[in-house]
């Protein structure tokens, strides 16, 4: 199998990302971590665009060891004596030199003839061999160059020494195939190739960096640059862990070896989006945080008989945490059951059908049902005595000029009967008790009131907790919504469904209570 090496440009073309500026330790801690990624060769920085930017590149290229250690520098003498300042000491320094080499650059940008271009590029390899053991040269703007210019320039610079050859798609232009194409021209026609190693440079101005890359592999390029995350100048480069994984995932499509320590993806992939604070979208492919959660009831139930039914990498291969199922709106039973059972719960299937109920009742009111939501409706059901009553609906009229009246309907579960009553009360809450206490018939002493929130946020469940006395008994009721009114009601019907059961269990209690209702 074939290899190919990474060359890594976040310290460089991903630092061009506007907003991004890496101090010289955020660079060379996450230069740290590209070798420990097995990254071959870092672009550190700009040697020559400022003094900082020097001293940065001079720090990578001390304290990597094992991977090559580039700064980029213009085609002429000041840019590449500064990255040889900088690089001097490194353990494996190297330089990459540019030079545009399209009509368009050509004329606009560096008003040079085709001459001078052929000219200033082979001059500049030619000093640059006299620094560095490993020069790459890059035709900036290669994509849009007549390909017989190219075949020139590549002539003039491997005569010159240049030990890479880049050929960048500089504003994320061409297609697949007319990348493609470029690589197998070149091959075709340029004497020495043989010489140099091809290298692929995409950008994502059209969604096709990653797609490029691909592309160039398959035409032979031995390296290919891109950034961590895709950060970069405009819609930046190509994501050198979505280029990783698809040679990975799909061995058997490209036979290509990287020799990259897959594992240290995601925490490379954290560390890049920390430091340079460009979030990492939550669709984006093999880092972003739904990458690996499942949210849709079918493919939950698919990802627990079988992985691959919906994954074709696992999260554990880019060091991830395992999979997500995440409960949501569409999540199904099957979900559900294995939430609870990894949660420590063991219920009847009784249970969980009537939960899951809550539970989608639940989906409907918030946006994401965490693990202490779902103890909540778990626990509001633990011990549950014989449901008597169960709460329908609940309505309240409410103005702070004007006594709050509340409305409940409750189901007699045992006679199976709708049962309805209005109160008004001090409160909304005071009110809804009160409706209660009509529509039962079960008449009991409030001792004990407390909200709390279960979660966070606007939609975070509220937990209400009642304590009723009546006669000598005292019991606790609780409730849980993301209405702190409904949760009220429910922890009032939850305590009085306990009254009911225990009076039953105990024939003193019956005593009590013809007591406190006359
Ligand atoms: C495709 C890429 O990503 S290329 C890399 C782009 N990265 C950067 O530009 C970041 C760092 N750059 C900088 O800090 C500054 O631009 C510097 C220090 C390099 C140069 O700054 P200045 O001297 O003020 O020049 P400025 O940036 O305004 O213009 C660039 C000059 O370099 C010339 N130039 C551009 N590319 C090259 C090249 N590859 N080789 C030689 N000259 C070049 C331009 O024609 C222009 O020359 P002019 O002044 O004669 O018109
Ligand atoms: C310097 C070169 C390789 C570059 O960044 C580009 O052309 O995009």
């Amino acid at each position: 199998m074939r290899t190919v090496q990474f060359f890594d440009t976040t310290l460089r073309d991903g630092e061009q990302s506007p907003g991004v500026n890496l101090s010289a330790e955020e660079k060379v801690t996450i230069a740290l971590q590209l070798e420990r990624l097995g990254i071959h060769v870092i672009e550190a920085g700009f040697a020559a665009s400022s003094q900082g930017d020097l001293e940065a590149v001079r720090r990578v290229g001390k304290a990597v060891k094992n991977s090559t250690v580039v700064s980029l520098a213009r085609s002429v003498p000041g840019d590449i004596e500064k990255a040889w300042e900088a690089l001097k000491e490194a353990e494996n320094p190297g330089l990459h030199i540019f030079l545009a080499t399209s009509p368009i650059h050509r004329k606009y940008k560096l008003n040079m003839t085709r001459e001078e271009v052929l000219e200033q590029a082979e001059a500049s390899v030619r000093l640059a061999k006299k620094y560095f053991p490993k020069v790459e040269f890059s035709t900036e703007d290669g994509g849009r160059t007549e390909k017989e210019f190219l075949c020139q320039v590549a002539e003039r610079v491997i005569d010159a020494g240049a030990d890479v050859l880049n050929i960048p798609d500089t504003v994320g232009y061409l297609t697949p195939q007319e990348y493609g194409d470029i690589f197998r021209y070149l091959r075709a026609r340029v004497r020495g190739i043989e010489k140099v190693k091809l290298s692929a440079h995409c950008h994502d101005d059209l969604g096709m960096a990653v797609a490029n890359t691909l592309a160039a592999i398959e035409a032979g390029v031995e390296q290919v640059e891109g950034t961590i995350n895709g950060i970069g100048e405009r819609a930046g480069n190509a994501a050198l862990e979505e280029v990783a994984m698809a040679l990975a995932t799909r061995e058997d499509h490209y036979r290509v070896a990287t020799g990259l320590q897959l594992k240290e993806i995601a925490k490379t992939s954290r560390m890049v989006s920390k430091m340079t604070g460009m979030l990492v979208p939550g669709n984006k492919a093999v880092v972003g945080a739904n990458a690996f959660a499942h949210e849709a009831g079918i493919h939950q139930d698919g990802m627990l008989k079988n992985s691959s039914t919906y994954e074709i990498m696992r999260p554990e291969t880019i060091g991830q945490d395992a999979t997500r199922l995440v409960l949501g709106k569409h999540s199904g039973r099957h979900a559900f059951r294995d939430k609870l059972k990894g949660m420590g719960y063991e219920l009847t299937d009784q249970q969980i059908n009537q939960l899951f109920v809550r539970f989608k009742e639940l989906t409907d009111r918030k946006k994401t049902v965490e693990d202490e939501d779902i103890a909540s409706l778990v626990e509001e059901k633990w011990a549950e005595e014989e449901e008597v009553y169960t709460l329908e609906t609940v309505q309240l009229s409410y103005g702070n000029q004007s006594v709050p009246t509340a409305s409940v309907r409750v189901l007699d579960v045992r006679h199976q009967r709708v049962l309805e009553e209005a109160a008004c009360g001090n409160g909304s809450v005071d009110a809804i008790f009160k409706a209660i206490d009509r529509v039962t018939g079960e008449a009991s002493h409030l001792e004990d009131f407390k909200i709390a929130s279960v979660t966070h946020g606007k939609d975070a469940l509220g937990e209400v907790y009642v304590k009723l006395r009546q006669g000598d008994r005292t019991v606790q009721g609780r409730g849980v919504s993301t209405d702190v009114l409904e949760a009220s009601a429910r922890a009032y019907i939850h305590a009085v469904n306990r009254i009911v059961a225990r009076r039953e269990a105990d024939p003193t209690a019956q005593k009590a209570r013809a007591v406190v209702s006359s």
